[in-house]
């Protein structure tokens, strides 16, 4: 056989400079810095590090295992001294920092102000929805169809205890039921009473299924055909 066909399968791979390169490129990203340790001196397991300046200034650093990662958790809210972030910019529920000193800082978006009122006992979101399938009449329709046109006019009569009404998205609902299960308290949503409530609804919670929720509420549709 002619040498030129002898052909020799080898593993084809980068320089090892460059190799090497890559490997720390990859492993200290940011911040963080992946090193790979020798657990027990048998299995390997890899310590994720913060290597930032700041983490140096921040006094809560903990240090926790998962499985076979090791990694520092760095609790913000517990900060205190540090020179540019205050204790004003970090909410105590979520410790993420919202507002910036202006000096040097981290990302900054102060949140929507969401209060929500811890509810009474058999008032929680499970109540509301068995009271849903349970309630014969919670629009308080005796028998009258949810189908019918509604002006403006009327849902603003409605306003007594066991009648309230709200316009939702164009559909009217008698709130009146929801009010003791409502997640943000019954005072915020006295404001809907007699009103369209849209624009307030989307503020605070566009997410939310208003129309899953109070759909055993649907009193008829708006007619908005005499504004
Ligand atoms: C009329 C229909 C409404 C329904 C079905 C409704 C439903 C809800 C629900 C399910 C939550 C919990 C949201 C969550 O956990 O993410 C919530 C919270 C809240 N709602 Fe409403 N809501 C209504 C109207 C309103 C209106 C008109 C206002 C303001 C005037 C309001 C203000 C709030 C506030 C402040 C919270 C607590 C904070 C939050 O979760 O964002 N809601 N509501």
């Amino acid at each position: 056989m002619d040498s030129e066909d002898d052909f020799t399968f080898c593993q084809v791979g980068l320089p090892e400079r460059n190799d090497k390169e890559a490997k720390d490129l990859a492993s200290d990203i940011g911040h963080i810095t992946l090193r790979d340790e020798l657990a027990n001196g048998t299995a390997s397991r890899t310590r994720i590090v913060w290597n930032d300046k700041l983490s140096n200034d921040i006094p809560s650093r903990k240090q926790a295992t998962v499985g076979s990662l090791d990694f520092n958790v760095i609790d913000m809210s517990s900060s205190k001294q540090s020179s540019t972030l205050s204790t004003e910019e970090v909410p105590k529920d979520t410790g993420k920092v919202v507002k910036n000193s202006g000096k040097q800082g981290i990302a900054v978006r102060k949140p929507a102000a969401r209060t929500k009122v811890p509810f009474e006992k058999g008032y929680s979101q499970m109540d509301w929805l068995k009271l849903t399938r349970t309630h014969p009449d919670l629009a308080g329709l005796k028998g009258q169809s949810n189908k019918r046109l509604i002006p403006m006019s009327e849902v603003k009569e409605h306003r007594t205890e066991g009648s309230m009404w709200t316009v939702l998205k164009g559909r009217v609902y008698n709130i009146s039921p929801y009010m003791k299960f409502h997640p943000g308290g019954a005072d915020i949503l006295m404001k809907a009473v007699g009103k369209d409530c849209t624009s307030l609804f989307n503020k605070y919670h566009a997410w939310v299924n208003d129309e899953f929720l109070l759909e055993k509420c649907l009193v008829g549709t708006l007619d908005d055909s005499h504004r």
